[in-house]
Formats: structure tokens, sequence, C-alpha cells
């Protein structure tokens, strides 16, 4: 019988998996806070000498090009490299492909020289690496979600990854299923970080549960009920106080709060 969302989330919690992250220096604090309280261990590190070791005593690394530059480039290839040689699931996170040409060819250089298990974007992302022509302005899509499940579906076969686009409405696939996920609060748009955040849940998530459709969306939904129960609690007031509650409800959230909530169908391709 396939394994719940819910019991995914404790199965993370007790796992508490590793997660190694090259990520940016806008986000990468709530990107640890918000592993941790999904139950894993964030480490995050760039240099080249620190990565084979690091990355091999880890249950998954994020790669995530918000802040990317020519060394940290050389970084997360040697990282999703040594990742590959060890059997360790990769998430790219390629914030603002399609925004610049360097963005984009820094996400594309990527997926040619790491095997990456996930490729997890915004809408305009997504788009945009599917060859759909999604819209980025900065690292926000300004793209509507027309087409995103063809997106998914035709980006994981080409690729070979799970490939999630997030917005209101998420969509998740392997190029065989597609998982559709409704949940989420507009104040998660309020916060700088919270597609970065949703990457490292994703990271927590296929380290202790392997790479799937069904691991990728179990991620994403934990992470937009948690939004939604941190706005229901009525102690929020605007994008600050948001993001605290986020943190404390992803921590707290109980396999009741996911059953009652959740928002999610599978379809074939
Ligand atoms: N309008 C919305 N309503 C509900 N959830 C949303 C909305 N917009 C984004 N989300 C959720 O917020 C998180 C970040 O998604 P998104 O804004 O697409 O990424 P990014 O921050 O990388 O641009 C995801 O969990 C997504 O599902
Ligand atoms: C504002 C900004 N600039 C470079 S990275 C970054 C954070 C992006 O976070 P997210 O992808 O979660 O919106
Ligand atoms: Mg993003």
């Amino acid at each position: 019988m396939a394994i719940s969302v819910a019991d995914m989330m404790e199965e993370v919690r007790r796992k508490r998996p590793l997660v190694h992250h090259i990520t940016n220096y806008v986000t990468v604090n709530d990107c640890a806070n918000v592993c941790i309280c999904a139950g894993g261990s964030p480490v995050m590190t760039d240099e080249a000498k620190d990565l084979p070791e690091m990355v091999a005593l880890s249950s998954a690394v994020v790669l995530n090009i918000g802040t990317l530059n020519e060394r940290t480039v050389e970084s997360m290839t040697i990282a999703g490299r040594e990742a590959n040689r060890n059997d360790v699931p990769v998430v790219l996170d390629p914030v603002g492909a399609g925004a610049t040409s360097y963005r984009t060819s820094a996400a594309r250089l990527l997926l040619d020289r790491v095997e990456v298990s996930v490729i997890k974007g915004n809408s305009g992302e997504i788009g945009v690496l599917a060859g759909i022509g999604g819209k980025v302005r900065g690292v926000d899509s300004v793209s509507g979600s027309d087409g995103m499940e063809a997106a998914v579906s035709a980006l994981a076969e080409r690729t070979g990854a799970v490939v999630a686009a997030t917005g209101k409405t998420d969509y998740v696939s392997d190029g065989r299923t597609v998982s559709v996920m409704g949940n989420g609060s507009d104040m998660l748009e309020t916060v700088s970080g919270t597609g970065c955040m949703v990457s490292s849940v994703i990271g927590c998530y296929v380290g202790a549960c392997g790479t799937s459709v069904e691991s990728v969306s179990a991620a994403i939904s934990v992470f937009n009920i948690a939004a939604e129960k941190a706005v229901e609690g009525g102690k929020v007031f605007g994008p600050g106080s948001f993001k605290t509650k986020l943190l404390d409800s992803v921590y707290g959230l109980t396999k009741d709060d996911v059953d009652g909530s959740i928002r999610m169908e599978l379809r074939k391709v």
C-alpha cells in the first residue's frame, strides 16, 4: 500500500535526514530553520575542499542558484557529481532561470553536468526550462499557470527528474503521473524565500522517503498546509508574523492537520 503524506511526515521526523545545501545568501537562514522544523538537519557549505566528505554524509543535496556566481556554480557541480557517486538525491532550484541568460544557462549547465533527482521552480522558471515560454522578473514568476501540467511532464520526461512547478496550484510529475495540489496561502507571496524553503523541505522528504512524485508532492503539501494553519491561528498581522507562524506551524503540524486539509489529485499523463 502506498505510504500516506502524513506517514511520510512522520518518517522524515524519525529519520532526521542531513540535508546539504549550496544556496543563496538571501534566504539561507530560512532554509536552515524550515529544514529543522520539517524534521531534517541542515548544513550549508560551498567550499570545494569541504564538499566530498559532507555530501557523502548527507541524505540529500539542495542546489539553489539564487545568488549564483562562477565559483558557486563550480561548487554545485562538484557537490552534484559527488552526490551522484554516492547515490544521494540532488534537488535543483533554478531561481531566476529565464530572468537573465546567465541564470538560464547555469541551470542548463548543471542539468548537463549532474544527474538531478528533482527540479523545483516557480511556474515561470519551469516554463522556461520546459520550453513553453514562462516569464520571470528577478526571481518571481510573472506567467500564469497555463500549460504547467504538460510542462512538468515534458521536462520530467526529457531530464529523468521529478519536476515540480509551484504557484497557487502546484504540479509535480515524473513523466508518467502528475500530481496537482491546491493547498497554500496567498501570504506565501508576501515573504521572500518561500520557494527556497519548499526546496529545503523537498530535500528532507527525498532524503528520508526516496525520490518520487509522492515524496515531492508530500513535501509541498506539508509546507502549504502549514501555511494555511499559520493563517488560521488568527495571530498573523502581516508578512513578519506570518513567517514566524509558518515555521511554528511546519514544526507542529499533526497527522490530523494533514489528513483533514490535503488537496491533492494524482492523474496519469
Ligand atoms: N497564490 C498562492 N496561493 C497559495 N499558495 C501559493 C501561492 N503562491 C505561491 N504559493 C506557494 O508558495 C510557495 C512558493 O511558491 P512560489 O511563489 O511559486 O515560489 P518562488 O518563491 O520560488 O517564486 C509554494 O509552496 C507555493 O505552493
Ligand atoms: C530575492 C532573491 N534574490 C536572489 S535569491 C532571492 C530569494 C528568492 O527566494 P524564492 O525563490 O523563494 O522567492
Ligand atoms: Mg524560487
